[in-house]
């Protein structure tokens, strides 16, 4: 079998002549219940996993937070009523409308006291599409065995007594799914710390086509989350038929041989978030703080071993806080229409702060913090394609890979315009998820970026608007085009992710072909 390695490619200039395959996608429109299948980041969203905050949340101490990788503490009342709760309703509306659709009134009432949120509650609405992944825990720890596994691993990981082992293995399983989750029994006694990065499913797993590729946290603030969901994947019946098609990545061979000071540069590490299907063939994925160039060496080579995409495009952005992820800088909106952080691609020189001496030193760091991209095709991995700027190789898939021929826009965090552009891209401007190919859930508080969203053709409703119009049948869900949802934010932002963070799709509609 060949072999070859991308950190031998990455560090090379780009090429400037770039070789386009034109190829468009013709595909179906046909869905099936149950199925696992994901060819995009903008086709209609049918099925995907989510997490309603818990009460962990509510328990993250200032001098955790920034371990935690939380910005500050939220207040659990105000993120759950006035923000994340407006998110299940709409994707309710869009994706299961039986469930809300003239109920609204009724749920929302006092004397409900949020029961059709709560996954341990019995009026909580349990969608089979709107999955609620605190649901799919509860059911896999019915199997005795499964129950006997986990709790052991969870147990290890968070070095637990025998004891305390024994408590979690007698709790019933819609009781112990919380704890898992939450780390506190009976919300009054924490046994261990809280994982409240768990709103972010976007960030556990990525369906590929009709693969799942888990992921492998880089933070150890994370881990219990890639626990909880490797059971969830492989026990959960929802993805038996899948069983096959579950991708884990491994630490390099024999890693533990080497010093710790070496182990830590050559850790295999992979978040979700840095994971695009942006077509049926097409995978880019993020080389950044959280996703090491060992697991993308990994990846490439696992998947086109594998036959599941055909072209592998790794974007090395600079590793920082500021940037987790690869969809903290860019996501797709429409097939020509991309929202990114300007000073990751072509912009950059635009709005740089003039420096009179810049010593070499700093120049060779400004050097590292550039934009790399390089892509890798199966036929013949040894030979990739660079792409100098960012927006080469987003107009790329927009025109060869989903076959558009209008002209490829891009949208810029705050315009481009400093201070606007960092501050905005730091409260998830650039991080949107697709309902439907133009119609995305954002945050209210980037006004900047939006006043573009506007200039290029979309129109802005604020949650609670869209949400009392699709009740009252004023608006309907599948005739709603170029919109963006204004989703409230004071609180979720601090846990810096947005709603493409808060998403992991299962299923989306194969994308029609382009209309020319
Ligand atoms: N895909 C994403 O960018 N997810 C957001 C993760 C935010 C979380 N507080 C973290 O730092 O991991």
């Amino acid at each position: 079998m060949w072999f070859f390695d991308i950190a031998l490619y990455i560090n090379q200039p780009p090429r400037s002549e770039l070789f386009n395959e034109i190829k468009f996608i013709f595909m179906s429109f046909k869905n099936v219940e149950n199925k696992v299948n994901v060819t995009s980041e903008i086709g209609t969203l049918r099925r995907l996993l989510i997490h309603s905050p818990d009460s962990g949340l509510g328990k993250v101490v200032p001098s955790k937070a920034q371990d935690w990788l939380f910005e500050d503490i939220v207040h659990l009342d105000t993120i759950r009523r006035k923000e994340y709760d407006f998110y299940v309703k709409i994707l309710l509306y869009f994706l299961d409308p039986e469930k809300i659709k003239g109920k609204l009134a009724e749920i929302d009432a006092e004397a409900s006291r949020r029961a059709f949120y709560k996954p341990d509650n019995p009026n909580f609405h349990n969608s089979d599409k709107v999955i609620e992944i605190q649901v799919l825990l509860s059911d896999i720890l019915k199997d005795k065995e499964t129950k006997l596994q986990l709790v052991a691993s969870v147990c290890s990981l968070e070095n637990c007594t025998y004891e305390l082992q024994a408590e979690l293995m007698a709790l019933p399983e819609i009781k112990l799914a919380k704890v898992l989750i939450s780390g506190s029994i009976d919300d009054e006694r924490m046994i261990f710390p809280p994982i409240p990065n768990f709103i972010f499913t976007r960030d556990i797993g990525i369906t590929i086509n009709n693969h799942i590729l888990m992921n492998k946290a880089a933070k150890q603030a994370r881990t219990r989350e890639s626990v909880l969901t490797k059971y969830i994947f492989f026990n959960h019946p929802i993805f038996a038929d899948y069983k096959k098609n579950i991708i884990e990545i491994s630490d390099n061979a024999h890693h533990f041989l080497l010093p710790y000071n070496e182990i830590e540069n050559q850790k295999v590490t992979l978040e979700g978030g840095d994971v695009m299907v942006v077509s049926e063939d097409h995978l880019v994925i993020g080389c950044s703080e959280r996703t090491s160039l060992f697991a993308c060496n990994q990846v490439i080579k696992t998947l086109f071993k594998k036959k599941v995409v055909k072209k592998v495009t790794v974007v090395k952005i600079p590793k920082k806080r500021d940037y987790m992820h690869l969809d903290t800088v860019v996501t797709q909106v429409k097939r020509n229409m991309w929202i990114m952080l300007g000073s990751l691609g072509r912009m950059a020189e635009t709005n740089k702060i003039p420096v009179a001496d810049v010593i070499v030193e700093l120049q060779n760091i400004k050097e590292e913090e550039k934009t790399k991209i390089i892509q890798f095709k199966i036929e013949n991995p040894q030979q990739p394609v660079y792409f100098e700027y960012l927006e080469d190789l987003l107009e790329d898939i927009s025109k060869n890979d989903l076959g558009c021929t209008e002209e490829v826009k891009f949208i810029y965090s705050g315009n481009n315009k400093f201070p606007y552009d960092t501050r905005e891209q730091w409260t998830d401007s650039c991080n949107l998820v697709c309902i439907k190919e133009g119609v995305v859930l954002g945050y209210d508080r980037n006004e900047k970026t939006l006043e573009v969203l506007k200039e290029n053709g979309f129109s802005a409703i604020e949650a609670h608007e869209l949400v009392a119009k699709m009740e009252s049948g004023e608006i309907d869900p599948e005739k709603l085009s170029n919109t963006v949802v204004l989703m409230p934010s004071a609180e979720l932002s601090r846990a810096r992710g947005g709603f493409h963070c808060m998403s992991m799709p299962i299923l989306r509609d194969n994308l029609t072909p382009a209309l020319s």
